[in-house]
């Protein structure tokens, strides 16, 4: 049975408590090194670049014919991002879900520390939130599946038993929203994520052919990202998506982020049913435990980890 092990409390609950002070400044070492604009945003970018919108319910409805399922393929190929929405999930379930995420961040710390021991206070919601997650996960694994034309099990079979991981995030507001970044340019190391965001406070911004892109959320809808673990298992037909999240200058911005991964004895590399002589594999086979490993010996940065993961030419490693 799949295992799920909540994270990064921790590290939202000291930034939330550093908000509550006065800000002369921003702390050093928030502040952004890099040059890049923190709004790119002409008019173009923001009304033509919508991201794809994935609809579950007519997917599953005519057991996906290849024309309805082309629109999940090239989402995932061409943005490897999309709003799933009509997924299944009960809007009561994830509106519970995020007034106790709101609440509990209203909670002065002593409290958090007692929620984060006795982990039976308002967990029965973010556990049926995870369950359900995992269900919705399998059902876009298996059409994925069909969607590349692979066998049957091939993907699934990986994430079946694989381990999920939770990430909710707390970027408290910042007077110079432009000065710093909430979270830092990366690709996530995973299969899929799910991401909700959980207050209505917009912030997540995609990279797509250089440029970065506010993502505006649908109502009720979730946002589906490919993770660098499915453009590997796909021989780079599909791709994981650059992304980051900015702070807002007045109100705080909360998100609930679910990774999907193969259990830690899987070796993850291109589907052998995907890799022939015209389609040779572009990445190199490794063990989940020393990717996981690996990559977290690294900083996150954009979409450097991948490009360790790839071969070169002549089909030596690149890596040391
Ligand atoms: O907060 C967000 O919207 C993005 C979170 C994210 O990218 C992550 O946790 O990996
Ligand atoms: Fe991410």
């Amino acid at each position: 049975m799949a295992s799920s092990k909540p994270k990064g409390l921790g590290r939202s609950v000291s930034i939330q408590e550093l908000a509550k002070q006065p800000m002369l400044g921003i702390p050093e070492r928030y502040v952004r090194l890099d040059n890049e604009p923190s709004s790119i945003l002409s008019e173009d970018a923001t009304s033509l670049q919508m991201i794809p919108i994935v609809d579950m319910q007519q997917l599953l409805m005519d057991e996906a014919t290849d024309f309805k399922l082309e629109k999940l393929h090239s989402a995932c190929k061409e943005w490897g991002i999309f709003q799933l929405v009509n997924h299944g999930v009960s809007s009561l379930l994830v509106e519970k879900l995020k007034y106790e995420i709101e609440e509990f961040y209203k909670l002065p710390s002593e409290e958090k520390m007692r929620f984060k021991i006795q982990p039976e206070d308002g967990r029965e919601t973010l556990e049926s939130y995870i369950s359900e997650l995992q269900k919705l996960a399998m059902t876009l694994f298996g059409l994925m599946e069909k969607a590349l034309k692979i066998d049957k099990g091939e993907i699934e079979e990986m994430f079946n038993d694989g381990t999920q991981s939770v990430r909710m995030t707390y970027y408290p507001p910042c007077p110079q929203p432009e000065m710093v970044m909430g979270l830092t340019p990366h690709s996530d190391a995973t299969g899929i994520t799910i991401l909700l965001q959980v207050n209505g406070v917009e912030g997540f911004q995609i990279r797509k052919d250089g440029i970065w892109i506010p993502v505006n959320f649908l109502p009720d809808a979730f946002v589906v990202n490919v993770g660098d673990i499915l453009e590997i298992l796909s021989n780079g037909q599909y791709n994981s998506i650059e992304h980051r999240a900015t702070v807002n200058s007045v109100k705080e911005r909360i998100s609930i982020a679910m990774f999907f991964n193969p259990k830690f004895e899987a070796e993850i590399g291109p589907t052998t049913s995907l890799v022939n002589l015209q389609n040779p594999p572009l990445f190199k086979r490794v063990g989940m435990e020393k990717y996981t490993k690996d990559f977290f010996s690294r900083k996150l940065n954009g979409k450097s980890f991948l490009e360790l993961m790839r071969k070169i030419e002549n089909g030596e490693d690149s890596t040391t």
